[in-house]
């Protein structure tokens, strides 16, 4: 039987360069995307490579609680098993460049980690969803949390293992992220924190559902050109970036993390798919990388998190949970008793 693949955020960037690779292996694929007008056009492009491929759709909004409660059950009723999850939407709202630091690290000798990073040089505006939430916590951390929560059953299997792969960044910074605002209403670098939540929470989901057979690991694409870091300049028209390649080519040679392209950007997300994950390292974050001669390949390198926080913020997330899951039961029966009311 072919292995069943869930990918949020799969209609674009580095979600669809691994799709279009997942299908050379043979996958069963589900696109998780929020928008299916967006998701049909990619599925099409996907189907005329792979004219035989099983691809479906299936819509989620992972910054809404609804939406992927919604999703989950809809994949369950689709789906009787689930090998791999991938957790790879993610927003970088309103990006800001800082052109002062840009400069200060060119002087300071510090502007390659910038530019590997983003750390330092980029700071976001975040927004508040319908349900309350930071945006940026909602779609990259929460609403995933709660879709492999919903999907838990189908992933804990008697006998078999699974995947919990989570798009990451090295961008993900401990100084970022604090347990007391772990929404990070309070900052300027929400994306920084919800990626170092991820961390975070993909080694709790280790300590936890292992023995279940269900194993979690964290990736960086690297830098790629795609929709998220167009946004960072949104008034400059997109052939700007194609100008930028020579200069991007040459940055290269000093930083290995420039994948660029979203094919080579999905190289770890592909690696660890190929991987036996009890081989994996839970306290490791897997990195596309590319050479200077434009050699992709992946690379694990140990990442600043430690049990006690993970846990922390595994047990908050759970009480998030519950909080919103009896607010919506609320909701319903307040709807149904105005239901019955008006006859
Ligand atoms: N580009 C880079 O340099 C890096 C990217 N990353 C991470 O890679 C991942 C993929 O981003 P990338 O491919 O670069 O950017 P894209 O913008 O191309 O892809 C992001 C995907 O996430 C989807 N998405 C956004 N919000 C939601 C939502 N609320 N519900 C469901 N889907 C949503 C987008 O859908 P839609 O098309 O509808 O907007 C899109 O399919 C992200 O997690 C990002 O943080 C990490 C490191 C570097
Ligand atoms: C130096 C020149 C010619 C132009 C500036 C380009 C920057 C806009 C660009 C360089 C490094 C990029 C980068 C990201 C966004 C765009 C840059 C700052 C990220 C922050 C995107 C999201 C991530 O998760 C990070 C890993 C990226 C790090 C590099």
């Amino acid at each position: 039987m072919a292995k069943v693949v869930l990918v949020t955020g799969a209609n674009s960037g580095v979600g669809l360069a691994l799709c279009e690779r997942l299908l050379d292996e043979g996958v069963h694929l589900c696109m998780g995307c929020r928008n299916m007008q967006r998701a049909e056009t990619a599925r099409s492009a996907l189907l005329r490579s792979h004219p035989s491929a099983q691809v479906d759709v299936l819509q989620v909004d992972t910054s809404s609680t609804i939406s992927v409660l919604r999703a989950a059950q809809e994949f369950k009723l689709r789906y009787h098993r689930l090998d791999y999850l991938y957790l790879n939407a993610g927003i970088m709202p309103n990006p800001q460049f800082d052109v002062k630091a840009f400069f200060r690290g060119l002087l300071t000798g510090q502007v390659i980690e910038m530019l590997a990073t983003g750390v330092g040089i980029l700071t976001q505006k975040d927004n508040v969803t319908p349900d309350g939430f930071q945006e940026v916590f909602a779609t990259n951390l929460f609403g995933h949390f709660l879709l492999f929560r919903e999907l838990e059953s189908l992933l804990c299997g008697s006998g078999q293992t699974s995947q919990l792969i989570w798009t990451s960044s090295s961008n993900a910074q401990r100084s970022a992220f604090s347990l007391d605002d772990i929404q990070h209403r309070a900052g300027s670098q929400p994306y920084s924190s919800s990626k170092y939540a991820s961390d975070l929470l993909s080694l709790a989901l280790n300590t936890h559902y292992n023995q279940q057979g269900l194993y979690s690991s964290v990736t960086c694409p690297g830098f790629v050109m795609t929709n998220l870091t167009y946004r960072v300049f949104p008034s400059i028209p997109a052939f700007f970036w194609t100008l930028l390649m020579p200069v991007f080519w040459l940055i290269r040679m000093f930083t290995n993390t420039f994948t660029l392209t979203p094919h080579y950007g999905a190289e770890a997300l592909f690696y660890l798919f190929k991987q036996k994950p009890e081989a994996l390292d839970p306290y490791s974050k897997y990195h596309s990388l590319t050479s200077g001669l434009g050699y992709t390949y992946s690379e694990a390198r140990k990442m600043d998190v430690d049990l006690k926080t993970s846990e922390a913020l595994y047990e908050k997330l759970l009480q998030l949970e519950s909080e919103e899951k009896r607010k919506l039961q609320d909701q319903q029966k307040t709807f149904d008793v105005r239901k019955q009311r008006s006859g």
